[in-house]
């Protein structure tokens, strides 16, 4: 039950995006991608959605190369959604939603009774349903971002890969959209979601991938991946550990550790 990638490089117009990428994912658990902007983070995740074909290696689903599969055979087992991956027009939400079941269906076919509960399903579960007839433009982010991930949980498939959900939420829709990931991923799914946020990652996720440069730096549990010396050397900060009340470890990225302080008034100085 997991999607592979073995010895994975990318290049793309002459520049290697990523190399010497190994990682074995598993159905049921949430992992988050982190790193710094330009990482590789989306790449990696593009290549997982078999939309950036490895210049070298290969990716599996089950045993099985996703090179080799058709397109609608993998859209079926992998749904992802992706920055900017709205619809362009003015649909509405249910339309949005119900976009989700084309790779299930024949040509010319109908929606059949599966494809309207598995829709119903996904518009309960991310609340939508009192959107479904507005239209996206008229939607915030949150709701827009509720609204797309119903779409890709629509499919129903084995693997959610996500980029970037949380980004333009505030704090609360922030919290749901990772509660939401993690039950996903309990209920069998396997999650990946490309995330900036350490301290949510670190809150949420069974495992974080850190990536730095194009190459798979660190893999593991959150507090055995984001150690201090990561942290400084990969993000270039320190961070505050502690545990919360409810006995969940956390890690707060803190202040710069590198040759930059903050000053009193904000400014950004070289120490
Ligand atoms: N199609 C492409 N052609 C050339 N270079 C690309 C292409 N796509 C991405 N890149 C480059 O690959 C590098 C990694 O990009 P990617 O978007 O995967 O990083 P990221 O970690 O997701 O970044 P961010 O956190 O800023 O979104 C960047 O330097 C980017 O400019």
């Amino acid at each position: 039950m997991s999607l592979d990638l073995n010895d994975v490089r990318v290049t793309l117009d002459g520049r290697t995006i990523l190399t010497d990428i190994d990682l074995v994912l598993e159905r049921g658990r949430f992992a988050g991608l982190v790193g710094p902007n330009g990482a590789g983070k989306t790449t990696l995740l593009r290549v997982l959605a078999a939309l950036v074909a490895p210049t070298q290696g290969h990716v599996t689903l089950e045993g099985q190369a996703l090179s080799g599969m058709t397109r609608d055979a993998r859209a079926r087992r992998i749904a992802a959604l992706f920055q900017g991956g709205g619809v362009g027009w003015p649909m509405t939400v249910r339309e949005i939603v119900a976009l989700g079941r084309l790779p299930h269906r024949r040509a010319f076919a109908g929606f059949s009774e599966a494809d309207e509960a598995a829709v119903a399903r996904a518009m309960a579960r991310t609340d939508v349903g009192h959107l479904a007839g507005r239209t996206e433009p008229t939607l915030s982010s949150d709701e827009r971002m509720r609204a797309l991930l119903a779409r890709a949980l629509a499919v129903e498939a084995e693997w959610l890969l996500v980029d970037e959900p949380i980004t333009a939420l505030d704090p609360a829709h922030q919290l749901d959209v990772m509660a939401l990931l993690r039950a996903a991923s309990r209920d069998g799914t396997g999650v990946v979601a490309v995330l900036h946020d350490l301290a949510l990652a670190a809150r949420f996720c069974d495992r974080v991938g850190v990536l730095s440069g194009g190459r798979l730096v660190a893999d593991g549990r959150p507090e055995e991946a984001l150690t201090d010396a990561l942290l400084a050397q990969v993000f270039g900060v320190t961070a505050e550990r502690g545990e919360a009340a409810d006995g969940t470890r956390y890690i707060l990225p803190w202040a710069r550790s590198g040759s930059n302080e903050e000053t009193s008034d904000g400014a950004i100085t070289p120490s």
